[in-house]
């Protein structure tokens, strides 16, 4: 079953009456459950594309269906824009301040507490966690929306590199757990294909290669066959 079908997707903003195209002929097709990432240089459209998935942005032109057509959206940035005056459980259950049942939501919470090792933290601020248990906080406000489709730009670019490949890790289990479908957008060619099971590259606004990885999680960086792919990855952005 598909969640996402897009074709021929673009979108041109108009700077000083010229028109800059940002992602051009965007065609793809993402399986529910699955987990995809979209690498590529700086400027090459990524955050566009997301963005306009996430109907924060209108097409200029193509077509976008989703499955179910109502599709929920969840979206994690690369800065966890917690709300400052809310304590951990109450960013997360942010998305469900209007749900009537109250129980339903503390379960909720809980079980996405538990599942990003939260709940010792539950009651703190963000000012009082680090960037990583923000990130995770982050996570889980958009896990705890149950929605359809997860769209992460970046989520892991602001971190250092042990608590980026410890997330790394982290979202590979709860990928296996919370069995989301996920559009995750790198810079990083490794984290690319240590995370997607389709990996998508994209330049100057198009999409370059559509890699399929089948490679079992967790993944062995130092494995003669991710290796292989990383390469083949790298290659296609490095070619142009
Ligand atoms: N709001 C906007 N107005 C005008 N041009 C924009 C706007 N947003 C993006 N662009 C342009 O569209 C192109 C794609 O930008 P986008 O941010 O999608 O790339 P990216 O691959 O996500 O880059 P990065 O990895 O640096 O975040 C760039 O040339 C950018 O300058």
């Amino acid at each position: 079953m598909m969640a996402l079908t897009l074709s021929g997707v673009g979108k041109t903003y108009i700077i000083e009456n010229k028109q800059v195209p940002a992602v051009s002929d965007i065609s793809l097709t993402v399986e529910t459950g699955r987990f995809v990432t979209i690498v590529g240089r700086s400027g090459c459209g990524k955050t566009t594309l997301l963005r306009l998935i996430a109907g924060l942005e209108p097409k200029s032109c193509g077509t976008m269906g989703f499955n179910p057509p109502n599709a929920k959206i969840g979206l994690v940035f690369q800065e966890p824009r917690l709300m400052p005056w809310l304590t951990v459980e109450n960013n997360m259950a942010f998305a469900l301040l209007q749900e009537q049942d109250h129980d339903q939501v503390q379960q909720t919470v809980q079980h996405y507490l538990k599942m990003l090792h939260l709940e010792d933290f539950r009651k703190a601020y963000p000012a009082q966690i680090s960037g990583g248990m923000a990130q995770r906080t982050a996570l889980g406000r958009a896990l705890c929306y149950n929605p359809d489709i997860i769209l992460m730009d970046e989520p892991l670019g602001a971190l250092d590199a042990f608590t980026r490949a410890s997330l790394q890790k982290e979202l590979v289990n709860i990928f296996l757990l919370a069995k989301k479908t996920i559009l995750f957008v790198t810079h990083d060619v490794d984290e690319a294909v240590l995370l997607g099971q389709q990996v998508i590259v994209m330049e100057g606004g198009r999409i370059l290669r559509d890699f399929s990885v089948p490679l079992t999680y967790p993944r062995d960086t130092a494995s003669k066959e991710f290796y292989e792919i990383r390469t083949q990855v790298l290659q296609a952005i490095m070619d142009r």
